[in-house]
């Protein structure tokens, strides 16, 4: 049967080491050259039902080689695979060709190193995922929350880091992620009904079912975040305690992230009214003359046209917490009146005293641009700023490229995605021309800092930081210091922003998270995104590079071609060669969405067609 021939292949790439016995009914002649009868197996390790070969479990066998699941491509009925308790290293096997399965266990065995975030795209099946008890780093696969059957996930005993993705899946049972000391944050809402043994050994994780509340969860506002801070500030202000007192406060506030360590804060210091004068608007720009303590609690807004709102009024908002990225949370806060702000918190903005600061928060804040997110206010404290923006209804083209189908949105056409790169190159132009003194004037380009407006217009967010960040957070996260001349030659150029930009390209066209392609070859170069796309023949691009999830782009696929080669170009990784900025929006702005021969070709087409009917006609009146 064509099962007993898959499976003997699949068989042949195993290495049966320690256990030589393993599989040795396989094809041994008689009853046995079929793997199942009926309901009943014949070869070991073999699950069958009517003579289909349903499950392969292989487990405690000594196993290890090479997993051939193109070979099992070839068991059209298999639903469960199980290679638990085996030898397996080197990255997960390509299960996603096996569309079908419902469950998958590869635990306990000594599988390694990131798994992709599409990984389980295709397998929409997939009821059960074991992986439990191998060496398997990086975040989580978001892929996992789109599995809408979802009853058992075991990740216990790896090296996961990051966020635990959000998952939605009512149908989840079983979920351990026990253990992976390296993942933090909020535990989706979704998970709390479970035991909280499924989290443990795990220091940076908070929410329910743990008994440690996260920041946001610990109270309904925003406001008693920042006013226990501010409270505690001005309290101890008042007391005359002065410079030291506010390095107490420090780390108060470096330690407000464990709950477990402040006291539950009372009603009169959460009040917003407590304690907090309104800011005296009319010296809201000015310089920092005046009291300390006025000040501390004092917005600033850095233009004339936003509407104004005190600190008290957001302390008020109901906020709710957007997510975590390298420099602290995010939260969303409506305000009572109508506008919904968003509130980012910096801790690590000492890079220049309060005056610099100040200065170059309000530079940022004249600037204006159909492709900027606007800085609306800031809130200045020593130990931590608070920057204040407008809330942008479509969210991040982070979650727009990778999470759509979690949010229940369709994927982006090709259209919006092109849009969206010219918005983002037209912003950064505007960057450029305005912040002439900086040399990368946006710094931290990456798809969760472009925010999307409901027609798909592109926001650039947190741009023009680097100068206030302090230098060694920089240095370590912001997307300039990931550019090959700063790991190469510790520099950053003119040219870093195109760089980012080229990568943000990639990733747009391709769907592919860049991070997923960060890591270092056999040769220990650095490979990226922009290496992956480098190692596929232009001619494969169109079936291996661009993102399916594109719809229907059969006209415009010379159009991507050239984009796409534009953004390689700004991926070059010597920077005398990459194109500058100027040349890449210029070139950028040349991409139609249709390619640009199509009425060419039609005209060219029927032309030919009108001839060719002449020559027939021609031909059959010689003839005649
Ligand atoms: N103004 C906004 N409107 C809507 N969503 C926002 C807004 N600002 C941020 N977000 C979203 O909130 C989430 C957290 O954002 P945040 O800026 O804190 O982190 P990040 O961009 O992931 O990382 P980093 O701190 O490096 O910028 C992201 O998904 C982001 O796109």
């Amino acid at each position: 049967s064509t099962d007993a021939d898959a499976l003997l292949k699949f068989k042949s790439s195993l290495e049966i080491s320690s256990n030589k016995d393993a599989l040795v009914n396989w094809g041994s002649g008689g009853s046995s050259s079929s793997p199942c009868s009926g309901d009943k197996a014949n070869w070991v390790g073999i699950l069958c039902e009517k003579g289909n070969v349903w499950g392969l479990k292989l487990e405690n066998m000594g196993l290890k080689g090479n997993i051939d699941i193109e070979s099992l491509e070839g068991v059209p009925h298999l639903r469960s695979l199980s290679l638990m308790n085996n030898e397996f290293e080197g990255s997960l096997p390509d299960v996603k060709r096996l569309g079908a399965l419902k469950s998958l266990y590869l635990s306990r065995n000594h599988f390694s190193g990131n798994i992709p975030g599409d990984f389980f795209s295709s397998m929409l099946s997939l009821k059960k995922v074991h992986l439990a008890y191998n060496q398997l780093e990086g975040q989580i696969p978001w892929s996992l929350v789109e599995l809408h059957r979802l009853l058992e996930l075991r990740l216990e005993g790896n090296k996961f880091s990051g966020q635990i993705p959000n998952f939605q899946q009512k149908t989840i049972k079983s979920f351990n992620v026990s253990n992976n000391d390296q993942l933090h944050g909020q535990i989706p809402q979704i998970l709390s009904r479970l035991d909280p043994s499924s989290f443990s050994g795990i220091e940076g994780l908070c929410g329910a079912p743990l008994k440690k509340p996260c920041n946001a969860a610990k109270v309904p506002s925003i406001g008693s975040i920042i006013m226990v801070s501010i409270a505690v500030t001005l309290a101890l202000l008042a007391i005359g305690a002065g410079i030291v007192i506010l390095s107490r406060c420090n780390q108060s506030s470096s330690n407000e992230e464990d709950p477990a360590n402040g006291k539950s804060p009372s009603a009169s210091e959460l009040d917003p009214g407590a304690g907090v004068k309104s800011p005296d608007r009319g010296s809201s720009n000015g310089s920092v003359t005046g009291k300390r303590s006025a000040d501390s609690a004092k917005l600033s807004f850095v233009r004339e046209d936003s509407e104004r709102f005190d600190l008290s009024d957001l302390l008020k908002a109901s906020a709710e917490i957007l997510g975590s990225g390298c420099f602290g949370s995010s939260y969303k806060a409506a305000l009572t009146n109508g506008p919904v702000m968003v509130v980012k918190r910096f801790k690590q903005m000492n890079n220049v005293g309060r005056e610099e600061f100040q200065e170059h928060m309000r530079r940022i804040g004249r600037l204006k641009h159909t492709n900027l997110l606007p800085l609306v206010a800031y809130y200045y404290k020593k130990e931590e700023k608070l920057l204040i923006t407008d809330y942008v209804e479509k969210g991040s083209l982070a979650v727009q490229l990778h999470g759509h189908k979690a949010v229940g949105q369709p994927a982006l056409d090709w259209p919006a995605r092109l849009k969206i790169i010219k918005g983002v190159g037209k912003g950064l132009r505007y960057l450029y021309s305005e912040l002439p003194s900086l040399i990368t004037p946006h710094g931290h380009l990456k798809s969760s800092n472009v925010l999307l407006k409901a027609n798909y217009e592109p926001l650039l967010s947190d741009y023009g930081l680097i100068p206030v960040v302090n230098q060694e957070h920089a240095h370590e996260l912001m997307v300039a210091y990931k550019s090959p001349e700063y790991s190469q030659q510790s520099r950053i150029t003119k040219k870093t922003d195109v760089w980012s930009f080229g990568l943000l390209i990639l990733e747009i066209l391709s769907g592919q998270f860049p991070a997923n392609f960060l890591h270092q070859n056999k040769s220990g170069e650095e490979e990226d995104l922009a290496s992956w796309v480098k190692s596929i023949p232009e001619k494969e691009w169109n079936t291996r590079v661009f993102d399916k999830e594109m719809g229907p782009t059969k006209s415009s696929e010379g159009e991507m071609m050239k984009l796409l080669r534009i953004a390689m170009a700004c991926c070059e990784s010597d920077f005398e060669k990459r194109l500058d900025l100027r040349e890449a929006v210029e070139k950028i702005e040349e991409v139609k969405e249709k390619d640009g021969d199509e009425d060419f070709y039609s005209s060219y087409a029927s032309e030919a067609d009108i001839r060719s009917s002449r020559g027939l006609s021609d031909e059959l009146n010689f003839t005649m």
